[in-house]
C-alpha cells in the first residue's frame, strides 16, 4: 500500500483529501504545517501532496526534504504562476484549486505508477531510434558498425542500376533493404514488386513470373502477363532466389543478359526495362558448384552484394529496435505508451532471436496486446531463456515413433517435456527423413503446415535440398 503525506493547512481540505485518498486505498498522514513536516523522514512516503501556501514557509520547501519523493503541489487558480515556479523547482505536478475527487485520484495514481518504473526500463536508458536517422534510411533501424557501413553502401549503389544481391539470414530485413535500394534509385516512382520465390509452388513459378500466352498449357485459358513485366521500369525483388527452378532460372538470365522476357509458350520475346534485386539466406556459390544453381546466373547476380548481419550481432541495436517497436505497436494498437520491465530488457538483450527482428517485432506486438498494465515483462515477450521447449503431439508421436534413445521416450510418455528442444527435434528428424519423404510428407509428420517447415528450415540453417 503507497504512503502518503497530506501537508494542508485548511482542515476541511485536509481531512477531504485524506478520506478520499483512504477510500481508494493509500495510507494517508496528514499535517498542517511546514514545520510539522519537518518532523517527518519524508523520503519514507512514497508521495507528499502539499498545499503551496502554508504557515512558516512554502510547500515548495519540502521539495528538497523529499529527496527522490515526488511531490504534488495544490494551489489555487489565483497562483498559477507559482505552480510553474515550483515545477521549475522540482515538483512533479500541480493540481488546480478546486479540484474535482476524480482529477486528484488520477493524479495521484500517475505519479506513483511512474515513481515506480524500475530504473532499468526506463525509456531513457534504451537508445532511442533519431526519426532522421530512420527516414534517411528508408525506415531501417539500425546504429551498429556494421548496418551504418550497409547505409553507406545502400545509398552507393542505390542510384545506379546494378544488380543487387542481398545475404542475410531470415527476418533480418533483406526485404526492407530491397526497397531503401529502390526508394533513393531513379526508378521510385514507378513500381517495386516482391516475389518470394519459395512460397510459389514450383510449377507456377515460371508462368508467375513471367507470364504466358493462351494455351500454353493444361489450364492456361487466357494470355496473362508475368510480374517481371509488371515491374517494367520500376525495381523486381526476388527473395529466397536459391528456391527458382532451373528452366526459371534460364528465363531470369535473359532478362538480365538481354532486357527481355519470353512468355511461356510464347515465340516472341518483350523488352523489358526492370532492375534485379535478388536475396537468400542459402550459399548460391556452393549450389552452383553442385550444379543447383546456373554458374552464368550466380555471376549475372553477384554484381554487388550486401550482407546484412543477424540481430545477436548486432550488440544495442536489440534494444533500440526493442523500444521502437514497442512506441509503433502501442500507437498502432491505440494505447498508452508502454515500457519494458528490467526484466524484459535483460531477457531482449540474452535471447539469441534467431527469427531476427521479425521474432522481435512480432513478440512485442504480441506483448502489447497481452498487456494488462503499461509494463512488458520478458514472460509477455514469451521470451524463454532456457534451452527447453514444449513440442507438438503430432511430434511427440512421432518421436516416439522414430526415435530409439529410451530415456526421450521415457521423458515424452510421461509428459516431461522440459527437457526437449523442439529445435533439436526438428533439425534431427528433418535431417534424417528429408532423403525419403517429401516436404508435404515431413510437414505432416511433424504436424505442421508445408509454410511452417520451411520458415523453420530458414530459421535453423537447413534449408531444403535440391532433388
Ligand atoms: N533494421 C530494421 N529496422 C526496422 N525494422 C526492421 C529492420 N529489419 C527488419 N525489420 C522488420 O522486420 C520484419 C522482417 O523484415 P524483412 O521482411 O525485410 O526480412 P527478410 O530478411 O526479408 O526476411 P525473409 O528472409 O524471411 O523474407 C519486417 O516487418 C521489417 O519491417
Amino acid at each position: 500500500m503507497s504512503r502518503i503525506l497530506v501537508v494542508e493547512d485548511e482542515a476541511i481540505i485536509r481531512q477531504s483529501v485524506r478520506r478520499l485518498l483512504q477510500r481508494h486505498h493509500y495510507e494517508v498522514t496528514d499535517l498542517d504545517s511546514i514545520d510539522a513536516a519537518r518532523e517527518y523522514d519524508l523520503s519514507a512516503f512514497d508521495l507528499v501532496i502539499t498545499d503551496l501556501r502554508l504557515p512558516g514557509g512554502q510547500g515548495t520547501d519540502l521539495i528538497e526534504l523529499a529527496g527522490t519523493t515526488p511531490v504534488l503541489i495544490m494551489t489555487s487558480y489565483a497562483s498559477l504562476r507559482s505552480a510553474v515556479d515550483a515545477m521549475k523547482m522540482g515538483a512533479v505536478e500541480y493540481i488546480a484549486k478546486p479540484f474535482d475527487h476524480g482529477e486528484l485520484v488520477e493524479a495521484v495514481k500517475s505519479i506513483l505508477e511512474k515513481a515506480q518504473l524500475p530504473p532499468e526500463s526506463n525509456a531513457s536508458d534504451l537508445p532511442v531510434s533519431n526519426a532522421t536517422d530512420i527516414a534517411k534510411h528508408n525506415g531501417i533501424i539500425g546504429s551498429c558498425d556494421t548496418m551504418q557501413v550497409l547505409f553507406r553502401k545502400i545509398s552507393k549503389v542505390a542510384p545506379t542500376d546494378a544488380t543487387v544481391m542481398i545475404h542475410g539470414e531470415s527476418g533480418t530485413g533483406k526485404e526492407l533493404v530491397a526497397k531503401a535500394l529502390h526508394q533513393q534509385s531513379r526508378r521510385a516512382t514507378a513500381q517495386l514488386i516482391s516475389v518470394n520465390c519459395a512460397a510459389i509452388p514450383e510449377t507456377l513459378l515460371e508462368s508467375e513470373l513471367f507470364g504466358h500466352e493462351k494455351g500454353a498449357f493444361t489450364g492456361a485459358a487466357t494470355q496473362r502477363q508475368g510480374l517481371v513485366e509488371a515491374a517494367n521500369g520500376g525495381t523486381l525483388f526476388l527473395d529466397e532466389i536459391g528456391e527458382l527452378p532451373l528452366e526459371a532460372q534460364a528465363r531470369l538470365l535473359r532478362v538480365l543478359q538481354e532486357s527481355e522476357i519470353r512468355r511461356v509458350g510464347a515465340v516472341q520475346s518483350i523488352k523489358v526495362d526492370v532492375r534485379l534485386i535478388a536475396a537468400t539466406h542459402r550459399n548460391l556459390k556452393e549450389m552452383a558448384a553442385c550444379g543447383e544453381f546456373r554458374e552464368d546466373l550466380y555471376y549475372r547476380l553477384n554484381v554487388v552484394e550486401l550482407t546484412l548481419p543477424p540481430l545477436r550481432d548486432r550488440g544495442d541495436d536489440v534494444t533500440e529496435l526493442a523500444s521502437f517497436m514497442l512506441t509503433r505497436a502501442c500507437e498502432k494498437m491505440g494505447q498508452s505508451p508502454m515500457r519494458f520491465d528490467s526484466g524484459a530488457v535483460l531477457a531482449i538483450k540474452q535471447y539469441q532471436w534467431p527469427g531476427n527482428v521479425r521474432e522481435l517485432e512480432n513478440a512485442v506486438e504480441r506483448a502489447v496486446i497481452l498487456a494488462e498494465d503499461r509494463y512488458v515483462s520478458a514472460e509477455l515477450l514469451g521470451i524463454d531463456l532456457s534451452p527447453d521447449r514444449y513440442i507438438s503431439s503430432a511430434m511427440r508421436e512421432n518421436l516416439i515413433e522414430n526415435n530409439n534413445n529410451p530415456a526421450i521416450i521415457e521423458r515424452t510418455e510421461h509428459g516431461d517435456q522440459g527437457d526437449l528442444s523442439l529445435d533439436d527435434y526438428f533439425v534431427h528428424f528433418v535431417l534424417e527423413n528429408e532423403a525419403k519423404m517429401t516436404e508435404t510428407d515431413l510437414a505432416r509428420k511433424l504436424g505442421i503446415s508445408r509454410k511452417s517447415l520451411w520458415e523453420r528450415r530458414q530459421r535453423l540453417g537447413i534449408p531444403r535440398k535440391k532433388k
